[in-house]
């Protein structure tokens, strides 16, 4: 039986697949390349380029693997962008997800995990925030992912239909053995854009807002290892394979960093005082959010074992440098 990872050649994808394989698993991928890379794909690891929202494309795949469940992290991913152009969220998040559960309906498939967000949250009245706290998203990219949630809760009503929904806080990071990282050009994340400029690939940086209610006025954001987050997915399968029910769970270790914290972590770890700009608030940006994480600890036995920001950062600075390296060999 094959697991099937949609957007398994982008950044936090690529890892689920790295994971399931070092757990022998059989792994197959679904992915259009818009964000993503074939070489981020193992060569042994069928990788299916498409559009997740053609059924015609999708039934093909379906039909040609016998699929066990589906881990779904296709998407588009980044909040000012989806304020500025929202219908292409509600199509690729929405739309697209909607037509992958048709068919996995169609065929039969039974356990599906969704890459859901906190930002379904917006500005949660209480931090940490848990999963049954009020959703108020404040960007169409929240909005996007929730309608989603709300689909699936749906679908797991009215047919043979499990699904986990993850919502993942701050993802960062790369493969501590240095197999894979985030690789997307003109990156919004803020590790990664305070790891590219630590290494002279940015001039300066910019700090979004600084008179946010908070103690140094930045935004704060708990900051997830993508190797932990690989590991709850590793986790909700396994849920859903012992006969588990449809669940939604925090991604998170219950602790925040604020932006100015984390641009010091990053500039103790380089070793470089890079320059950095004061500039207005992002639009769509909630001022704090951390995960209550002790649902997934208690049902799934989740233990994360890469909670540390300088670990955080030391492995994306890494991956930052092998993909400098990568692009002079070019
Ligand atoms: N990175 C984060 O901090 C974060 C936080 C919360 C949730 N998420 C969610 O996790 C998932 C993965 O995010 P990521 O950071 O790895 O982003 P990413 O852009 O690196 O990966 C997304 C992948 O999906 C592919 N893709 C996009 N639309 C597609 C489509 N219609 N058909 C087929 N493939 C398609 C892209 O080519 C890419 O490889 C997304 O659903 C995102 O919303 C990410
Ligand atoms: O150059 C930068 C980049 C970011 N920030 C700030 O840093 C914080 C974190 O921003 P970013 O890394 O872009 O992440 P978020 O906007 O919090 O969104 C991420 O985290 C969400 C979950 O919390 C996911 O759903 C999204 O997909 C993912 O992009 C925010 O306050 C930004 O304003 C800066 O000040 N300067």
């Amino acid at each position: 039986m094959t697991v099937l990872v949609t957007g398994g050649a982008g950044y936090i994808g690529s890892h689920m697949v790295l994971e399931l394989r070092d757990a022998g698993e059989t792994v197959a991928v679904i992915d259009n390349l818009s964000t993503g890379f074939d070489w981020a794909v193992p060569e042994d690891v069928p990788l299916h380029v498409g559009n997740i929202g053609d059924q015609e494309f999708v039934r093909g795949v379906l039909r040609e693997r016998k699929i066990d469940a589906i881990i779904h992290f296709a998407g588009s991913i980044i909040v000012p962008e989806s304020v500025e152009n929202p219908l292409l969220y509600y199509r690729n998040n929405t739309a697209n997800t909607r037509n992958l559960i048709e068919v996995a309906v169609e065929c039969g498939i039974t356990r599906f995990i969704f890459s859901s967000t906190a930002a379904v949250y917006g500005n949660p009245e209480e931090n940490p925030v848990s999963e049954d706290a009020r959703l108020f998203p404040l960007s169409p990219y929240g909005r996007s992912k929730l309608m989603s949630e709300e689909m699936m809760a749906d679908v797991a009503t009215a047919h043979d239909f499990e699904y986990v929904a993850l919502r993942y806080f701050n993802v960062a990071g790369a493969d501590p053995a240095g197999r894979g990282g985030q690789s997307t050009p003109r990156a919004t994340h803020l590790i990664k854009v305070a790891c590219e400029t630590a290494l002279g690939r940015r001039p300066k940086m910019q700090i979004f807002g600084t008179d946010y209610p908070t103690p140094d006025g930045t935004c704060i954001r708990d900051y997830i290892h993508v190797k932990d987050l690989a590991m709850a997915h590793v986790a909700a399968l396994e849920h859903l394979r012992r006969g588990g029910k449809s669940n939604v769970f925090n991604c998170g270790y219950s602790r925040g960093f604020s932006v100015r914290e984390v641009i010091s972590a990053v500039k103790s770890v380089s070793g470089v005082d890079f320059e950095v700009e004061l500039a207005p608030a992002r639009a769509g940006d909630p001022a704090a959010i951390i995960a209550k994480s002790d649902k997934i600890r208690t049902a799934l036995g989740w233990r994360p074992a890469h909670a540390d920001l300088e670990g955080i950062v030391r492995n994306a600075l890494d991956w930052e440098r092998h993909l400098m390296d990568r692009q002079k060999a070019d």
